[in-house]
């Protein structure tokens, strides 16, 4: 699996967490910045993010902001993406099982590292299970085509 990652600087010291999370799973990601905790705008991290995952250059995307909110918000913008926002490990799982979410949003200033690390392992390891969960998200796919 191939993974985006990115922050604002409200989440940055929360993506380096991150990233050591997923280089313990053996999960191959690619950084998108930034690489400080000096001051920048969520949409212009979470836009390549959502790009790479829309256009399938990378399997899932993980975007972290002060509360995750403003990420999530912007990543949604892009068609193809389901970009979900969580606190906990249940919803983690469950928008894997239910949502097929391709995008993970955390606040780095919401939610505790140890946490935020769990969610992470739930969310790279759970799958999709389909069913009456697929005809769902066809009709999201269509209100997504409806407006072309
Ligand atoms: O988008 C957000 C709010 O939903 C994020 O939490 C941002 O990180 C936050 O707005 C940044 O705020 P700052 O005062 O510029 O640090």
């Amino acid at each position: 699996m191939k993974v985006a990652i990115a922050s604002d600087h409200g989440g940055y010291e929360l993506k380096e967490h991150i990233k050591a999370v997923m280089d313990s799973m053996g999960i191959e990601y690619q950084d998108l910045g930034p690489n400080s905790t000096e001051s920048v705008d969520y949409p212009d991290y979470a836009l390549p993010v959502a790009n790479k995952v829309a256009a399938q250059e990378v399997d899932r995307g993980i975007l972290v902001c002060g509360t995750g909110i403003g990420m999530s918000i912007a990543a949604n913008k892009v068609k193809g993406v389901r970009a979900a926002l969580v606190h906990d490990c249940y919803s983690a799982r469950v928008t894997r099982q239910h949502n097929n979410s391709n995008v993970l949003c955390l606040g780095g200033r919401t939610t505790g590292v140890l946490v935020a690390e769990e969610i992470v392992r739930i969310w790279l390891s759970e799958d999709f299970e389909g069913g009456r969960h697929e005809r769902r998200i066809q009709k999201i796919e269509k209100i997504e085509n409806s407006r072309d």
